[in-house]
């Protein structure tokens, strides 16, 4: 029960509505409050929580999470967390969702790589009279995936495959010895997740697994935003993995104790430097190890 904090089943919500007397999108913003305190926030101290439903009647929970001794842009906002939660679940599609603050742009910017985003409806909990809106309303004239790319395209949430794979004799690690059992399992986790990762900007898709001391694999895939900056980096995707699913929501990140980053050879944007700072400033022994793939598609 306490490990399904971020992510509620459907039954589980059909049901705590119908005994509230209140529709789905309704109990969205019942649950804001009792979801904030899971936010990291050691520099502003501000709690923000967004809870959505997904189409398939889960409600999925996001926070903001900020990392002291780095730069500002590493920081998770909740709106961000809520859609990262949704593709690590495979939530194919956000309907509504409250959230305790109003969005910033790039957060109203980042919901854009959603197909039919114009039609997600949010709540402010904090507005006087709160009520659902479209999130046209919130950002007018947006600009998004349809000006970049083709309409048939997989958007954000959207099943796809990267078709990435490693080189049949392995040409580059760090020179760790890869003889481990868990590199081997991080890493064909890191695989996955970089082949569903959302990088149709840079065609330069990643992908992060995390081990933390219980043996415990995370992974999370990097998801671009058609404006580039509000994108999401594949370590802070693992790291929403490993809050969501580390048991209540409670887990040190000390806890972490291997890393492995896979992307490709030749990637325009490439994750390493950063994905290393990040990892290396939140949890000082985790080994850090990169592996790189080719990418099966044809140009
Ligand atoms: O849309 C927003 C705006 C801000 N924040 C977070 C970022 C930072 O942690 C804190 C203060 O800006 O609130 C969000 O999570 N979502
Ligand atoms: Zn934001």
């Amino acid at each position: 029960m306490e490990e399904q904090r971020f992510v509620i089943e459907a039954s589980e919500a059909k049901s705590m509505a119908q005994s509230l007397g209140l529709t789905l999108a309704q109990l969205l913003p019942t649950l804001v409050k009792s979801a904030q305190p899971l936010a990291r926030v050691p520099i502003s101290k501000f709690h923000v929580a967004a809870v959505g439903v997904g189409v398939s009647g889960r409600i999925f929970i996001g926070v903001n999470v900020e990392f002291p001794d780095l730069p500002f842009h590493h920081t998770i906002h909740a709106e961000q967390f809520l859609l990262t939660n949704l593709s690590l679940n495979k939530e194919t599609h956000l309907q509504y969702f409250a959230v305790s603050a109003a969005p910033c742009g790039h957060c109203r910017q980042f919901l854009q790589e959603i197909r039919n985003a114009s039609d997600i409806r949010l709540l402010i909990t904090s507005e006087s009279d709160p009520k659902f809106k479209s999130l046209s309303e919130f950002l007018s004239h947006p600009f998004g995936p349809h000006d970049l790319l083709p309409k048939h395209a997989p958007l954000l949430l959207e099943p796809r495959n990267n078709d990435l794979s490693f080189r049949e004799i392995e040409t580059q690690s760090n020179g760790y010895n890869e003889s481990s059992i868990s590199i081997s399992k991080l890493k064909v986790a890191a695989l996955e997740a970089a082949n569903d990762s959302h990088a149709p900007y840079s065609e330069s898709p990643s992908g992060v697994a995390l081990l933390d001391s219980r043996g415990n694999v995370y992974k999370g895939s990097y998801m671009e935003s058609a404006a580039y900056n509000p994108s999401v980096g594949p370590v802070q995707a693992a790291i929403v993995a490993f809050i969501t699913g580390a048991g209540n929501g409670g887990g040190e990140y000390g806890e972490l104790v291997e890393a492995v980053l896979v992307e490709k050879d030749d990637a325009v944007v490439k994750q390493e430097h950063t994905a290393k700072l990040l990892l290396s400033s939140i949890s000082p022994h985790c080994r850090f190890n990169i592996f790189l793939c080719i990418s099966n598609k044809k140009p």
